[in-house]
């Protein structure tokens, strides 16, 4: 297929397709943005897919030639991977950790470079994804679009389910058929497709025993361990009894609804030409009163804490697994 077209029409071909993995999912709810529903929903923390919204419209004339045009020249930072697995890896950690070398490095470059290097890859070279805060890309024509998002629709709906202020926007242009690791993240998040079909496979905070995340301190912090493709049952064998997984699958003007704290592995479908995606989010509420019996994702808030806290106090990880033991052992088992 000519690679020129691939990329500027983003087409999609009837041998598209996501992965395969061996996990039963439900489907996350589709639900009109006007739909009274739709806050209960939110409320009890439970993804969702909004349609019809137009929550990021203006953006839909962001295509990579229209990006060309008005930030061709920006430094951009983009993602590469030997493979089409993106394990997000925070550079800043990297000498608190035993050294694993990190499969997904990141790397700065012209935004013009990208598209290039997009345009002309070929099996064997690395993935791209380029992941950038909207606020680094500020380019007066873009900010008039960004103006334009339905940005009194988006503050009602954060009133309503008291949540702080935006704290970011991140936008995502990824080569087809890239996969981001299963991950969590601390704020909500509205997540809106723009370009092409992207999946998610979501599963609750309840289950972060069965999808093992790397330790605190380590630079994959709030990334599961577990390889979906590929699990290794001996070292993670609570992964076989995964459950309440979910999946989304988001096209154009769709908007997912991600829980804080909520597990999601996100792929890009395969031979759907580059996709777009602009996340908005939101911190929870601190204030909120706070309600017992607590929830899961509350419960993940008191082990990381307790986790931080050992690490500073102890300053060695290895000490961490002896004195949770010799605490709990034979006391509260
Ligand atoms: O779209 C992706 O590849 C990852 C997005 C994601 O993890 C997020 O917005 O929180
Ligand atoms: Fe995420």
């Amino acid at each position: 297929m000519n690679e020129e077209r691939r990329v500027n029409d983003i087409e999609y071909s009837a041998d598209s397709k996501f992965r395969n993995y061996n996990f039963c999912l439900d489907k996350v709810p589709k639900v009109p943005f006007d739909d009274p529903n739709l806050d209960a929903t939110i409320l009890q923390n439970r993804p969702v897919i909004i349609t019809g919204s137009k929550m990021a419209a203006p953006a839909s004339k962001w295509t990579p030639d229209y990006l060309q045009s008005v930030i061709g020249n920006r430094r951009v930072s983009v993602l590469a991977s030997r493979d089409h697995n993106f394990l997000f890896h925070n550079a800043k950690m990297v000498n608190k950790d035993s050294g694993d070398a990190p499969l997904t490095k990141r790397t700065v470059m012209k935004f013009s470079d990208f598209l290039k290097r997009l345009r002309e890859w070929k099996p064997g070279d690395d993935r791209l994804y380029l992941q950038e805060k909207f606020s680094s890309c500020l380019e007066a024509s873009l900010v008039k679009d960004y103006d334009e998002f339905k940005w009194n629709w988006i503050n009602h709906k954060r009133k309503v389910y008291s949540w702080g202020p935006l704290t970011s926007n991140l936008i995502l242009l990824a080569m087809d058929g890239n996969v981001t690791s299963c991950h969590f993240d601390e704020q909500h998040n509205l997540f809106a497709q723009i370009h092409g079909y992207k999946r998610f496979i979501l599963f609750p905070p309840s289950q972060y025993e069965c999808l093992y995340p790397y330790p605190l301190y380590h630079p994959c912090d709030r990334q599961s361990q577990v390889n979906f493709e590929n699990p290794d049952l001996e070292k993670f064998p609570k992964f076989r009894e995964i459950e309440g997984g979910m999946e989304a699958i988001l096209g154009p003007g769709d908007v997912l609804y991600v829980p804080n704290y909520w597990f999601h592995h996100v792929e890009s479908m395969m031979n759907g030409g580059p996709t777009l995606s602009i996340s908005f989010w939101f911190k929870d509420n601190l204030r909120k009163e706070t309600v017992y019996p607590l929830k899961d994702f509350q419960k993940v808030i008191i082990s990381r804490n307790v986790e931080r806290m050992l690490l500073e106090l102890l300053r060695d990880p290895k000490e961490v697994s002896s004195v949770l033991k010799a605490m709990t052992l034979g006391r509260y088992s």
